[in-house]
């Protein structure tokens, strides 16, 4: 179980997550909402140890996972919104440069990577350089690596992001798949049809600090909505839709 226990983390003394607490469990996917600038990818970063949190603390398997960040990262998949690729690799040196990283033994690894790169449609790719990649080309590259050493925790900060409908499809359901073998998975995303399909749990989030962390049927119940997206406009969001679309259409059209 990954848990989370009252995380702050303000840049410049301005918060930009708030006494967050939550627990994701082995088996459920999480999905972990929220509005532009709420604090989803850095709850994520923090996750993963790439920030520090200002204070608070994050568990996975009750131990803090600052006492072994090393060990910790060896069991963790991370997919972040805003990657960091090698641009002048190809997608397949890419792959094998972290297979190394993760000290995976080599001929194991190049079949599972030459296996991966199959299943996403991105073999006959895989020598092209990332940067001749497209966006979506890109995206699978980043699952690949992230899921390539069988984490039990997967995080997942938009993964959705570019990809078409075919592998959005073959993502969600491979999402369900983790899940069902145990996996501890935590995905953050906008697309609430697909949040509302995969995820068994919510979290959202609103200016920093949670609002709801239920099942999505619970809060249903709750909240006498029938929509994921009628419960997340009634918790997250504070404009009016259709008043600010006619002051746009208005401004650009005077
Ligand atoms: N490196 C940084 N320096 C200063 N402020 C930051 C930094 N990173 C994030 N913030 C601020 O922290 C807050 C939360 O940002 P974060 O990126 O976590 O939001 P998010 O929920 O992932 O948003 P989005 O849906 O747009 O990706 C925002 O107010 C943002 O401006």
């Amino acid at each position: 179980m990954l848990e989370l226990r009252d995380i702050n983390k303000s840049y410049s003394s301005i918060p930009a997550v708030e006494g967050v607490s939550f627990a994701a469990r082995p088996g459920e996917v999480t999905g972990y909402l929220g509005a532009n600038g709420s604090g989803k990818s850095t709850t994520m970063k923090i996750i993963t140890g790439l920030i520090e949190a200002s204070s608070g603390g994050v568990f996975y398997q009750g131990k803090s996972i600052h006492g072994d960040l090393m060990s910790f990262r060896r069991i963790l998949g991370y997919v972040p919104e805003e990657p960091h690729l090698y641009m002048h690799l190809s997608g397949m040196e890419y792959l094998v440069m972290v297979a190394q990283l993760r000290n995976m033994e080599r001929k194991a690894a190049s079949s599972r990577i030459h296996g991966l790169l199959h299943l996403f449609g991105l073999h006959a790719d895989r020598d092209l350089s990332l940067s001749s990649y497209s966006k979506g080309m890109r995206q699978k590259i980043l699952l690949i690596a992230a899921l390539m050493h069988n984490p039990g925790l997967v995080l997942l900060d938009e993964p959705f992001s570019g990809l078409d409908v075919g592998s959005s499809l073959i993502l969600r359901s491979l999402i369900q798949e983790l899940a069902s073998r145990g996996k501890v998975v935590l995905f953050s995303s906008h697309e609430l049809e697909t949040v509302e399909r995969v995820c068994s749990h919510i979290i959202i989030l609103h200016r920093g600090k949670i609002v709801a962390d239920d099942s999505i049927g619970h809060l249903r119940e709750l909240m006498s909505v029938p929509t994921l997206e009628g419960i997340f406009s009634q918790l997250a969001v504070e404009q009016d839709s259709a008043a600010i679309s006619r002051e746009i259409a208005d401004l650009i059209h005077a």
